[in-house]
């Protein structure tokens, strides 16, 4: 028993470091999920009279994939960003801090009404974050 027992203990230890976490987009529920996500930004872009007007000449449709496919990409799901860079995307919009911080916020409502754990909100969060540079007063 003496000698069993720390090999078990080994083993069962083993087996919880084998256990892997949840990944980001699995914790955001995975394409159902970011599609729900998709979604429910867009409606609030559609709602939202200081930055609605950015979209008046855009494809939605095409902007809704290519928005799902980056979402599953940076959160380390099976899709391939078929899109432009974020620089080449908004260049001519001229969109400030201001209006990026709008999207945000209307991405933390959607995250928070679909019951995205605070953790995951901020995992993505803080994916997005750098693009700012590239997104703003271009
Ligand atoms: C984290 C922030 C953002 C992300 C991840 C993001 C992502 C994207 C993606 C994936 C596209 C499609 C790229 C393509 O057409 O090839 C796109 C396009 C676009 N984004 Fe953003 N975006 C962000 C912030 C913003 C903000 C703040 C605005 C304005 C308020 C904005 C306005 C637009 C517009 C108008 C288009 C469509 C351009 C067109 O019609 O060709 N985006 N964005």
């Amino acid at each position: 028993m003496r000698t069993i027992t720390p090999l078990v203990f080994a083993l069962l230890l083993t087996a919880c470091s084998q256990h892997p976490q949840p990944s980001l987009y699995q914790q955001l529920g995975g394409e159902p999920g970011i599609a729900a996500i998709t979604d429910g930004l867009l409606q609030k872009i559609e709602q939202d009279q200081r930055i609605v007007h950015h979209f008046a000449d855009t494809d939605i449709a095409r902007f809704r994939r290519l928005l799902a496919e980056q979402l599953c990409n940076i959160s380390g799901g099976p899709c391939e960003y078929t899109g432009g860079t974020m620089q080449e995307s908004h260049t001519g919009f001229n969109i400030t801090l201001a209006h990026y911080d709008a999207l945000v916020e209307n991405l933390i409502d959607v995250m928070q009404q679909q019951q995205i754990s605070i953790s995951a909100q901020n995992q993505l969060l803080a994916l997005l974050a750098p693009m700012y540079k590239d997104i703003t007063y271009r």
